[in-house]
């Protein structure tokens, strides 16, 4: 199971370098000038490594040319486009996620939504993404990577078809519905896929490209809300239709892609397996990589049976059993961290912070997308240097500060919540909760009630707490504040879900301060973690889960939140995502081990000890212990893990 078991290569150079841990092998390598940087060719290589064995500094030049030459066998193009076409899969993901918010501004006027309609074109999808990735499982195992994501990008396509034909309510669920279901097996089937194609040193690279594709897919989603947020009637017919474009291309471009060649081994389809591995690695011979996969796929099954279903046999083996935790773990913690609530509420933070006009306040989301999707590429780009664990600590912390902080501004302005001064009779004579409360704090935070007020200088004046219209929350049902033409040249404001102080700014700082940190690793980490730390036999049902637990884990955070919001005031609520995020950190600390440049088929063995004694052997990460063939045809730099030693 480990490289330990399944080896049978032969390896003529062995560098080992623990002495001094990380920085003795930079100085080494920053000792082994030029010289060694021409040593290209594998049998000067070799030849080198004859003469100059015992010389440390010789050592690290030898490892300095093999890595050069191992940088010279190119990864060939096909690995990225066929990593681009399946990210776009994650695109849409972000794209049909992401693209509702607007479309629901239009449609609820056009279609006459209420809050009940609303909330179930939102969860609709996300519930029937929780239950396609669970069952996304076995149809990877069965039918393979590859059906599984033409399957999705059908669902996408006939979803965005139904959705800008349709004439009511009930055929937007079922579009909904659809596309639900394409984004629960494209979440779990393309990290999987891209992890399998992938040479080890670049996956967690690939695989986050995924994440960028998905905030990416949120980010596009925001601007094409605002451009057709113009066009009232109609316009999100455009919004919900447009994501049928990349569907049909990745459609079309999967039909020529192909399968996994893991998939293909552990079905016995050995010949085409080797095909496509070789069309992948281009000029680097696949001899080591095929047999350590399948000697590992025989090892597996020699050890773990084949009898039973597979989440049982998951279950019941220790190594699976610690990595479907700490998989399962790190989705339910990203979602924990309230990701999805922050982002959903940014237009409200932007108001907060005195964006009045509201396209402005769509347009300002969409630059908090964007700063998502910058990010991501933050993380993309860390992800080889750091190594997912270290990335995904920062991140956390990182994100728990902010939360704080996002906090804190809400609690500032709670505790400065200008008072109601004005109290007018109601002209429908309906009894409202709203005339009850005086301050704002308590009218915003009633889902009915918004703030009629002016303003002199920076105070709140002439202020009331006032119904909020039915189908628009940007007037009030009655009153000063009903017509909006007339109550912005009258210098009156409407605040609805939002108090207008001066701490807003606080919030402002930990919404962006929250983004920067959590994207780059909290963001795509959890997916990339759980791409890599199942064995084949258990990757499509481990991925399943954990997928399943993200989207079940963000639409209970989603539905809840207004009522948390409620009970806890906004600022409790953030301060309980930070506390989540606190636990987290902990979680992650003692369980999430390092994966970075390992094979898949070795990562099984970092589950082979205690669950959740990682941070302890924090202590070894300078120990750099390092294998690197010379001799034969494949360059693998390998891991800088002692559990490899013989
Ligand atoms: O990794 C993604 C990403 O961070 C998105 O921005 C978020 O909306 C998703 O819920 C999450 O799974």
């Amino acid at each position: 199971m480990s490289r330990k078991a399944g080896d049978n290569v032969e390896y003529t150079l062995r560098s080992l370098s623990n002495l001094m841990g990380e920085k003795r092998r930079r100085q080494a390598e920053g000792a082994a000038g030029s010289g060694a940087a021409a040593a290209g060719e594998r049998s000067l290589i070799a030849a080198e490594s004859c003469s100059s064995l015992n010389s440390a500094a010789s050592g690290a030049e030898l490892e300095r040319a093999a890595r050069r030459q191992f940088q010279r066998d190119e990864t060939p193009g096909f690995v990225y486009v066929v990593s681009v076409f399946s990210a776009l899969g994650g695109f849409l993901f972000g794209y049909d996620t992401g693209v509702v918010s607007g479309a629901l501004l239009l449609l609820k006027r056009e279609l006459n939504l209420d809050a009940l309609w609303q909330e179930l074109l939102v969860s609709g999808t996300v519930g029937a993404a929780a239950l396609s990735a669970l069952a996304g499982g076995v149809l990877n195992g069965l039918c393979g990577r590859r059906p599984c994501i033409l399957l999705a990008s059908g669902l996408f396509t006939a979803g965005a078809g139904v959705l800008a034909a349709a004439r009511d309510k009930e055929t937007l669920l079922g579009g909904r519905v659809v596309v639900g279901l394409g984004i629960g097996v494209a979440s779990m089937t393309v990290p999987v896929y891209i992890a399998e194609v992938a040479p080890p040193h670049l996956r967690g690279r690939l695989v986050t490209i995924n994440t960028l594709f998905i905030t990416g897919g949120q980010f596009f989603a925001s601007v094409v809300d605002g451009l057709f947020s113009y066009l009232v009637k109609d316009g999100w017919r455009y919004m919900l239709g447009l994501s049928a474009v990349p569907a049909v291309i990745q459609f079309f471009g999967f039909l020529f892609l192909p399968e996994s060649p893991r998939w293909l081994i552990q079905k016995g389809q050995t010949q085409r397996a080797r095909r496509i591995l070789s069309q992948m690695r281009g000029n680097q011979a696949i001899d080591e990589e095929y047999d350590s996969i399948k000697n590992n796929i025989e090892e597996e099954e020699k050890e773990v049976g084949a009898a039973g279903p597979v989440i049982c046999r998951m279950l019941t083996y220790p190594p699976t059993r610690r990595a479907l935790i700490v998989g399962c773990g790190l989705q339910m913690f990203q979602q924990l961290s309230g990701i999805n609530t922050v982002m959903y509420y940014s237009a409200t933070i932007l108001q907060m912070s005195g964006v009045e006009d509201d396209r402005l306040a769509i347009w300002l989301a969409a630059l908090t997308a964007f700063i998502n999707f910058i990010f991501t590429l933050v993380g993309v780009w860390l992800v080889e240097r750091m190594g997912r664990r270290k990335l995904t600590l920062g991140s956390l912390a990182g994100t728990a500060v902010a939360l704080i902080i996002l906090a804190s501004g809400f609690l500032l302005s709670a505790q400065v919540s200008p008072r109601v001064t004005l109290n007018p009779p109601d002209p429908s004579h309906q009894n409202s909760t709203c005339t009850k409360y005086s301050y704002c704090n308590g009218c915003m935070l009633d889902p009915d009630c918004g703030l009629c007020y002016k303003l002199n200088k920076s105070s709140v004046v002439e202020s009331s707490c006032i119904p909020v219209d039915k189908h628009s929350t940007t007037k009030a049902a009655w009153g000063r504040c009903s017509n909006e033409t007339i109550f912005k040249k009258e210098d009156l404001f409407w605040a609805y879900n939002f108090c207008p102080t001066p701490y807003s700014w606080t919030a402002l700082l930990g919404l962006i301060l929250y983004l920067v940190f959590f994207a780059p690793g909290m963001g795509p980490m959890p997916w990339t973690v759980n791409s890599e730390i199942y064995p084949l036999w258990a990757r499509s049902t481990g991925n399943a889960c954990s997928s399943g637990v993200n989207w079940v884990f963000n639409v209970l955070v989603s539905l809840t939140f207004l009522h948390t919001a409620e009970y806890l005031t906004y600022y409790g609520a953030f301060f309980l995502y930070a506390g989540f995020a606190g636990l987290g950190l902990l979680f992650i600390y003692g369980c999430l081990p390092e994966t970075k440049g390992k094979k898949l088929e070795e990562i099984e063995s970092l589950f082979e000890s205690r669950l959740c004694t990682c941070g302890m052997s924090d202590s070894d990460e300078g120990r750099y212990i390092e294998y690197i063939r010379v001799k034969g045809s494949n360059y693998h730099l390998s891991d800088n893990d002692a559990s490899d030693v013989e």
